[in-house]
């Protein structure tokens, strides 16, 4: 199947965003030889609002709702996203047509004055992130330390960091490895100290769910195996209606046909945590995150969501 005229392919305008989507666009260009693109860049509200954590703005699809509107009016034909970005629920009519490999889900340590990891920051240094995820996680084990907001892209959090905003931070691998930064990571942190977000490291392309041209188009670079763990990862966040507010982790890891998803679930200053592990067939991915994400709502229980109010 082909297109009688360019790829239209939205994007968000970072840095970050810029350079994935430039990966995914040679990444369609190479199974479809001779195809056309174009890249249009749209501003969503998670790149205009750069004073204040996301989750105090709160509402959904604060990453793409622009990125989806540009699909409903058919300005764009496809949307690039970071899948961690993505709400579990899409809006009508538009799907998600194809999740590509996984780059390292892992987060980076950066720090602004030579320590390569929390073991060697001082009592009551300075952490930036408006990740209540990354916040709750590090305070967990290192409740003397603080938690100051740090907005905006990877490049203006690094910018900070050397500003002295703060001591250390934390960004995703992968981004860093897209924008070609790897070098100014000091460590990768385990996932057995700082579990990822659902479905860091990987990319997703969505598409008006009628388009079938467009979709034929993505299907050879999808990656069956990534879409796999993300059900998973996000059946497990979907169960506990996860919001900007609730800071939960997971990761599921795949090994011939079996499937193992680790999730936590935190109160967001780190004093008490709630863990699952689930391991099944591969094939019951969706299911298995939907079970491991009500066992965590059970443990936690209805005073938890009270709690984040
Ligand atoms: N919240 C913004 C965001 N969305 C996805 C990534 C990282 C790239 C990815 O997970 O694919 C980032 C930056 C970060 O968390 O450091």
């Amino acid at each position: 199947m082909s297109l009688s005229r360019p790829l239209r392919i939205g994007t968000r305008g970072s840095p970050m965003a810029l350079a994935q989507t430039g990966m995914v666009r040679d990444k369609i260009v190479a199974a479809n030889p001779g195809l056309e693109t174009e890249i249009v860049v749209v501003s969503t509200v998670a790149d205009r609002i750069l004073d204040r954590p996301l989750s105090e703005i709160g509402g959904k699809g604060l990453f793409t709702k622009e990125l989806e509107q540009a699909l409903f009016a058919d300005e764009v034909d496809v949307a690039v996203h970071s899948m961690k970005d993505v709400e579990t629920w899409l809006p009508d009519g538009l799907a998600i047509a194809c999740i590509l490999e996984r780059d390292d889900p892992r987060d980076a340590f950066l720090s602004a004055n030579g320590a390569d990891g929390f073991a060697d920051l001082k009592a009551g240094s300075r952490i930036g992130t408006s990740s209540l995820r990354r916040a709750a996680q590090v305070l967990m084990r290192r409740p003397d330390l603080k938690i100051v907001p740090l907005r905006g892209n990877a490049n203006t959090r690094m910018r900070k960091l050397e500003a002295g905003e703060c001591d250390a931070t934390l960004l995703a691998l992968a981004g860093l490895q897209r924008l070609g930064m790897e070098d100014v990571a000091r460590s990768v942190l385990g996932v057995d100290e700082m579990l990822p977000a659902v479905a860091q490291g990987a990319l997703g392309i969505e598409t008006r769910i009628g388009d079938d041209a467009v979709r034929a188009l993505l299907a050879p670079i999808a990656c069956a195996r990534t879409t796999t763990a993300l059900d998973a990862e996000r059946g497990l966040l979907a169960e506990l209606d996860g919001s900007c507010r609730t800071p939960i982790a997971a990761l599921a890891r795949i090994e011939g046909d079996r499937l193992t998803l680790d999730g936590l679930l935190f109160l967001p200053d780190g004093s008490r945590h709630w863990g699952v592990t689930r391991e099944g067939a591969a094939s019951d991915a969706a299911a298995i995150g939907q079970d491991a994400g009500a066992e965590l709502k059970r443990a936690a229980g209805d005073t938890y969501f009270k709690h984040l109010q």
